[in-house]
């Protein structure tokens, strides 16, 4: 056997490609200082925006809800409306809330730069009958697994938008979410219906056909009609729990690797835990998956590759032979069974 070439790596990344793949931070802001290590341990953060009254508190709720056995935290961007001043107090009919200005948008990145770093955060009460911020209370939120960022204007400022790892817009028809909106500010926000119905045509519909639907663009899921569609809810979820599966065992084993699971490596899993399942297929199974993991866990040894000449002269490299002599041991009955313990 004679070596052809140096060693080398096989075709598996020695970063394991979670950086790359299921990194939560691939989006961070160039300016970033964080490091390959703080990355694996990036929380996953979630954007939800959509119009005024469009179902995106209660969508986020729902996916908080069935992702009960993950620390999630649900951040507002309304907590981040800037204080009205006395003179803006004085004149509030002409106030546009719906207007980027009226967020502290500077106030919000820290806060979320923050959480991300793993810092506790203190974010600021809104009172929307006063229009003002609560001077002495706040609300405490601690560092999260998942971090879901709520708001008519998440996705207007790049700086906050890269910081998500999935955008989702909620998408309610406009007379749902007016309807919705009198019963909320009449009921909730102490405002009679003549002032909703000025305030909607004045700044809310304008505001949100210059800034909230241009930024639906962003969005990589648009659920069209919010709570009311599970479907689309549960299978976010189902896709936050293979990330963040992942996810947890890379934050504990900065090595592992996760090997993508298939139909038949879970049938094989449900087979062996069969308290009926029969010694001889027990050990069957159990072989093959172990036969998977050792696999895979040599794929990412450095190698050198070498020729071989088989008994009937023939050239092969070491890895075409190891191939060609997997798929007999896996197939050629005499080699079948108890014989591929010896592998
Ligand atoms: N699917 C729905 N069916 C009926 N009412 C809803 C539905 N989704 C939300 N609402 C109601 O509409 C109002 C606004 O919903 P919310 O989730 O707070 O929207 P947003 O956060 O987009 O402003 C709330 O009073 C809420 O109870
Ligand atoms: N003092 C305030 C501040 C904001 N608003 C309205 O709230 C809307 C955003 O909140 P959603 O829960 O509806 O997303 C926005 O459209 C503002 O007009 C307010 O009424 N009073």
């Amino acid at each position: 056997m004679e070596a052809a070439s140096g060693p080398h790596f096989s075709g598996l990344r020695l970063d394991g490609g979670r950086l790359s793949s299921s990194s939560p931070t691939s989006s961070l802001a160039p300016n970033s200082t964080l490091t390959a290590d703080s990355l694996l341990n990036q929380p996953f953060v979630i954007g939800v925006s959509g119009g005024t009254a469009s179902g995106k508190t209660t969508v986020c709720d729902m996916i908080i809800q069935q992702l009960h056995d993950h620390r999630v935290v649900l951040v507002n961007q309304d907590s981040f409306y800037r204080g009205l001043k006395p003179d803006e107090l004085e004149r509030v009919h002409e106030y546009n809330f719906d207007h980027p200005d009226a967020f502290d948008t500077e106030q919000l990145l820290e806060c979320m730069k923050q959480l991300i770093s793993g810092q506790r955060v203190k974010i600021p009460i809104y009172d929307f009958k006063k229009h003002q911020r609560s001077s002495d209370s706040f609300r405490q939120v601690n560092a999260s697994d998942v971090i879901i960022l709520e708001g008519i204007l998440v996705f207007h400022d790049q700086g906050v938008r890269d910081l998500m790892n999935m955008k989702i817009f909620v998408d309610t028809d406009a007379d749902v979410r007016l309807a919705r909106r009198i019963r909320r500010d009449t009921v909730e926000r102490g405002r009679d219906i003549n002032s909703v119905l000025e305030m909607y045509a004045k700044f809310v519909k304008p505001a949100f056909d210059d800034f909230v639907l241009p930024s639906k663009k962003y969005a990589d899921v648009i659920i069209p009609r919010g709570g009311d569609n599970h479907v689309a809810i549960d299978l976010i979820v189902q896709h936050l729990r293979t990330k963040l599966g992942q996810h947890d065992l890379c934050k504990i084993y900065p090595n592992v690797y996760v090997i993508q699971s298939t139909f038949q490596i879970r049938g094989m899993h449900t087979l062996i835990r069969d308290t009926e399942i029969s010694k001889h297929d027990f050990v069957f199974y159990s072989d093959r998956l172990i036969r998977l993991v050792v696999e895979h866990g040599l794929g990412h040894l450095p190698f050198t590759e070498k020729q071989v000449v088989t008994p009937t002269g023939s050239h092969l490299s070491l890895y075409s032979f190891l191939a060609v002599f997997h798929f007999l041991c896996l197939y050629h009955p005499l080699l079948c069974g108890d014989n591929i313990c010896a592998l």
